[in-house]
């Protein structure tokens, strides 16, 4: 099995950054450093501007107000399709071209880049980092369960070696257990890779086993720095205690029900 070759993720800088839409103020004057390398949870209500700040970053949604580097440099100095080969995104119900191939799917990238050579070399390298069959490569969407159609969408994100990964609720329809293998498999990837990731979830029991810096979000500001260990001990502020309260007391709940 042939490994990618190491990356290094870049380092990200929010500088008071704000997205208004008329009066509701989605993000508002967020400022935050992400160092290299980092894997970041965004977590929040519904509706707490988790999905517009990450889409600042890769520009499809344009700040109202702020700055955002990526290395240093301005994200709005840089073409947004050099900018988005540079940055890996996945989401919820990933997407795939339904009448193209797996394959062709994951290569998309590189043909829009206008790369002619080597697609399957990568495709095969990628079906093996995320760990699908090779065979797979010339079936179509639906022939895929949605966990494998999830993996299919990180191979086709990290087609063009990105070193920023953006994950918005990247596993989220799926089954819990399938969930919960994925969520461990790509951290194991992005550790492999060097990646700087930044995923969105509403599930705080996924954010502090996989994160290493978990950021919590109310109303379009940061009510919440705060480290796994940090927010578990209860000291972080009231919207994370509330947001920890939940896999607390699932756990709790499971615990009672073992006993009796
Ligand atoms: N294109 C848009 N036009 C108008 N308002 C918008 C737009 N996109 C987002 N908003 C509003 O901005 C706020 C933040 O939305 P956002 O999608 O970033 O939240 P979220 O935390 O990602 O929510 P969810 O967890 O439900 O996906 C919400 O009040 C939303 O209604």
């Amino acid at each position: 099995m042939s490994i990618a070759p190491a990356i290094t993720g870049p380092a990200l800088s929010l500088q008071n950054v704000s997205r208004y839409y008329e009066d509701v103020k989605a993000v508002e004057n967020v400022t935050l450093d992400i160092a290299a390398g980092a894997m970041i949870a965004l977590v929040g209500l519904s509706g707490s501007g988790k999905s517009t700040l990450l889409k600042m970053i890769n520009r499809l949604v344009e700040p109202t107000s702020g700055r955002i580097l990526i290395n240093g440099e301005l994200v709005d100095a840089v073409d947004p399709h050099v900018l988005r080969r540079r940055i890996g995104y996945v989401f919820q119900n990933i997407g795939l071209f339904p009448h193209m191939s797996i394959a062709r799917n994951i290569a998309i990238g590189l043909e829009l880049a206008g790369e002619k050579t080597g697609h399957a070399e990568r495709v095969s390298e990628l079906l093996d980092l995320v760990e699908l069959p090779q065979d797979m490569a010339d079936r179509l969407p639906h022939q895929l369960s949605g966990g494998q159609q999830q993996r299919v969408g990180v191979a086709r994100a990290l087609a063009t070696r990105p070193g920023l990964m953006l994950m918005d609720e990247p596993f989220g329809a799926l089954d819990p257990v399938t969930r919960d293998s994925l969520a461990g498999e790509y951290k194991s990837l992005h550790e492999r890779l060097g990646l700087t990731t930044i995923i969105v979830t509403h599930d705080m029991a996924e954010a502090l086993y996989l994160a290493d810096r978990i950021i919590v979000l109310e109303a379009g500001q940061i009510k919440a720095d705060a480290s796994p260990k940090q927010l578990l001990s209860g000291q972080v502020g009231p919207e994370a205690e509330a947001l920890v309260a939940i896999p607390r007391a699932q756990a709790a709940h499971l615990s009672e029900l073992g006993k009796s």
